[in-house]
């Protein structure tokens, strides 16, 4: 009985009526016919928090932020929790604008409208006002804030400048949780800091999250909370940024992230190979060194 209570999922607000705005407790995933990519996986955020997440490609980062944003249903109500609602059942929390997700894809998610691809003869314009329920304060100062040009047609213009059309309408609504899969490497040095920059503010004047799933370092000590670091799945390491021994010994980000993901291709590389006769025939020929353990896993 009491081992049933200890597992319960602990959404309910804290004596200072907090709660966790993200909070994964032993998640199971496998893509179909793959062999699980999350074993038993916990994961758990304060309000506030800006997250980095990172590890080697691979590693699961782009499969967590989709089940994060309720792409992909795992297990039950209780499993994927953010903001204390079920990230796959609750729907409203996407429509709503609470929960807003902007990956690489170049399309966007606007509510009940579906998928908008972002690459047709369309204006900036019309992309942007055709998103319903938006505050026109919050839309003239993310429009300045992403230096967008209205009349750009989608179809004609750089990566970059589409990429900024794909954020603005990203942020239209005032998230309470953003997740964010390396939408800034398109961006040039300033838009990219002008981001980062109106991100930290909503967080300490809002209280929204962010998790932001990046390989590039920039900028980000003085910038992130928290970092979750994965390997091949499993959440080697989670804590808040001050309390990385390593960046306290005056190590940058990128170094210690370097370091973690250099120790894991010396595992891997140490790791006995002898593929059975059989798998090695329909093996891809020239698996690489260089492949996940999972992978290497399946051509074992
Ligand atoms: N649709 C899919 N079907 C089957 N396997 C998939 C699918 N999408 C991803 N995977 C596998 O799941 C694992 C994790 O992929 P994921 O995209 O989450 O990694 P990532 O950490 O985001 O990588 P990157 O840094 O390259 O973006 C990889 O082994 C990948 O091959």
């Amino acid at each position: 009985m009491a081992n049933k209570e200890a597992s319960k999922p602990r959404d309910e607000a804290d004596e200072n009526g907090n709660s966790n705005a993200i909070r994964v407790c032993g998640m199971q995933f496998a893509y179909e016919g793959e062999p699980p990519l999350f074993a038993d996986f916990n994961l758990e955020l304060p309000p506030g928090s800006r997250c980095l997440l990172v590890g080697a490609n691979g590693s699961g980062k782009t499969t967590l932020l989709k089940i994060l944003a309720g792409k992909h249903m795992v297990g039950g109500r209780d499993v994927v929790r953010v903001l204390s609602r079920s990230a796959f059942h609750d729907t409203q929390l996407v429509c709503g604008g609470d929960l807003a997700y902007l990956g690489g894809s170049w399309s966007k998610t606007v509510g009940s409208a579906g998928e908008i691809p972002l690459q047709g003869d369309f204006s900036a314009e019309h992309m942007i006002f055709g998103v319903e329920g938006t505050d026109p304060v919050r839309r003239d100062s993310l429009i300045e804030l992403l230096d967008i040009d209205l009349q750009w047609r989608m179809h004609k213009v750089s990566d970059g400048q589409r990429r900024r059309v794909q954020i603005c309408m990203g942020l239209l609504h005032p998230f309470k949780v953003l997740l964010l899969d390396e939408v800034t490497v398109d961006l040039d040095v300033v838009a990219r800091l002008d981001l980062l920059d109106f991100f930290k503010e909503e967080c300490d004047q809002r209280g929204a999250t962010v998790v932001y799933a990046t390989h590039i370092f920039d900028g980000l000590e003085t910038w992130a909370t928290h970092l979750a670091y994965i390997q091949d799945g499993e959440l080697r390491r989670t804590e808040k940024l001050s309390e990385v021994n390593e960046l306290k010994n005056s190590a940058n980000l990128l170094s210690v992230v370097e370091a973690w993901l250099r120790a894991e291709t010396k595992r891997e590389k140490k790791k006995p190979i002898n593929p059975p006769a059989q798998v090695q025939k329909t093996s891809p020929s020239g698996a690489s060194p260089f492949m996940s353990s999972r992978h290497m896993a399946y051509y074992r």
